[in-house]
Formats: structure tokens, sequence, C-alpha cells
């Protein structure tokens, strides 16, 4: 038996598992069993906590429902953040993921601001099938065209409509992620900008569907909103169920994401009841 807890950013939700003291061993079928919403626990993503080494204080390993591995989660992050920083009395932890070091701080008002780290602008960063100007993709479905994209440790895609609620997110989604622009496809967002400090967003996450929130999708609407001059560098971004606010830092070109972090329950779990 494994205990887990399940953990949420704004709705966004996942199941922790505690790994830094030895393999869990965790396979295709268990991830994708646990995550799954009717069959096992439920989450958009899985995450799996492993040792930090040589300046990090955890590795954080993030997949998606459909058992792919992800490259970033700033929901997540924040999570992770708060639950090692309860074990050390710590205001600040650095969080390792494969693409890259996030340090994250807790806040006086008990929110927590991660450093997401700079946004990958150039096409093959992304990464898209083929030169492509990263402002304005070639591409689009129904009503929505001409998304803008960039990397935030993982691909985005970020769709500016002028209306939010028009937008049928679970239809458009699942052939967005999989254009053939976007070679290990790619997290989809439908933005409305409501004014330079505030954009309202929903989301088509790759390999989880539509959540509540998206972290490093916030990140990268910003950072496109920006970059098409439709915002200021700094914007509240409203998400189904809450903000978070971000800043595209001016200095060092790091993208700053604050926002809540909550645990739901915990439990523990029967590994082999979910497969080899
Ligand atoms: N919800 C996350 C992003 C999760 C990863 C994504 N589905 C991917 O495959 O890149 C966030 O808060 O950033």
């Amino acid at each position: 038996m494994v205990p887990f807890r399940k953990m949420h950013g704004l709705g966004n939700d996942f199941v922790v598992l505690d790994a830094r003291a030895g393999d869990l061993d965790l396979t295709p079928d268990r991830i994708v069993g646990i995550a799954d919403r009717h069959f096992g626990v439920g989450c958009d993503q899985f995450i799996v906590m492993e040792p930090g080494t040589r300046g990090a204080d955890v590795f954080m390993r993030i997949y998606n429902p459909d058992g792919s591995e992800g490259g970033a989660c700033g929901n997540a992050t924040r999570c992770i953040a708060s639950l090692v920083a309860g074990e050390s009395g710590a205001d600040r932890v650095v969080v390792r993921t494969i693409s890259g070091d996030l340090p994250v701080e807790r806040l006086p008002d008990g929110l927590w601001r991660a450093d997401m780290g700079a946004p990958r602008l150039a096409w093959q960063e992304v990464p898209l099938a083929r030169e492509t100007d990263t402002l304005h993709l070639p591409i689009g479905l129904g009503p929505v065209s001409d998304p803008a994209a960039c990397s935030m440790g993982n691909p985005h895609a970020t769709f500016f409509v002028p209306d939010i609620e028009a937008v049928d997110v679970a239809s458009l989604g699942p052939t967005l992620e999989r254009d053939a622009i976007f070679p290990d496809r790619a997290n989809i967002g439908f933005a409305q900008v409501m004014g330079p400090e505030w954009i309202r967003l929903r989301m088509w996450e790759r390999g989880a569907g539509m959540t509540l929130a998206c972290g490093s999708g916030a990140c990268a609407t910003l950072v496109n909103a920006v970059r098409r001059g439709l915002a200021g560098r700094r914007a509240r971004v409203s998400m189904e169920r809450g903000d978070l606010v971000i800043e595209w830092r001016e200095a060092d070109g790091h993208v700053l994401m604050t926002g809540p972090v909550a645990t739901a329950f915990t439990g523990t779990l029967d590994l082999g009841a979910f497969g080899p």
C-alpha cells in the first residue's frame, strides 16, 4: 500500500506520490489506471516526487492521464514546493523538472510564487514541425485561427478570441492538440484579452483534455499576449475557478506565476490493483 495525496491549484488536480525514499514500481498501466476518473483516483496530472540533487530540493516528474510525460506543470510546481517547504520550514525551495530548475517562494499572504524561467520562442524550441513565425501559426479550425506559440518547458499555442464563452473547447481541443505543426502535440489555450492587465483563459491540455486551470498555460498566454501587443507584462489570468497573477519580468525575461495551493484529501493505493 502506497500513500498518496490529492492536491490542486485552482482545480487543476494532481495525484501526488512520494518516491524520494525509493522506487515505487510505477508502470504505465498503473499511472494511467490511477489517473482514470472512473476506475482510479482521477487527476489531470500524476506527479511523482523524486530525490532532489545538486541544488534542487526535489525532482518533480509529471505524467498526463494518457501516460505521456510532461516537461512542465505550473500548478503542480506550487503544490510540490508547498509540500517540501512544509517539511523543512523553508520559505523558498527549488523544484527540478526535466525542463529545468524552478525556484518557488511562499509569500506573506499565503500564496506561492514560482519562477517558471524564460519562455522559449524559437520554432525549434516550441517545438514546431517546420520553420514558422511563432507569433502567427498558419493553422486554424472552425472559428479560431492564427495562434501564437511558445514553450514554457512544454509546448503551448494560444488562440486569441473575441468571446471566450463562445469557444467550444471540448470539440476544438483534440484536433488542435494533434495538428501536424506540433510534432510533440501541444497544450491549447483560448484567451480573451479583457484589458492590459486582465486575460480570461480556457484550456485544452495535451494528454489531459479540458482542465479548470493550467499554470504553464497562463504563463504562455501572458507571454503571447505581450508579444502581440495585447497586454502589459503583468496581468491577472482568470480561468474557470480562479486567477493566477503572471508577470513576464523585464530584467531577466523570466515568467513569474503567483497562485494558491490546496490539498483535497490523502489516502493509500494498492498499486497492484492497477496492473502489473
Ligand atoms: N496543468 C499543467 C500543465 C500540464 C502538462 C501538460 N498537459 C503537458 O503535457 O505539457 C500546468 O499547470 O502547467
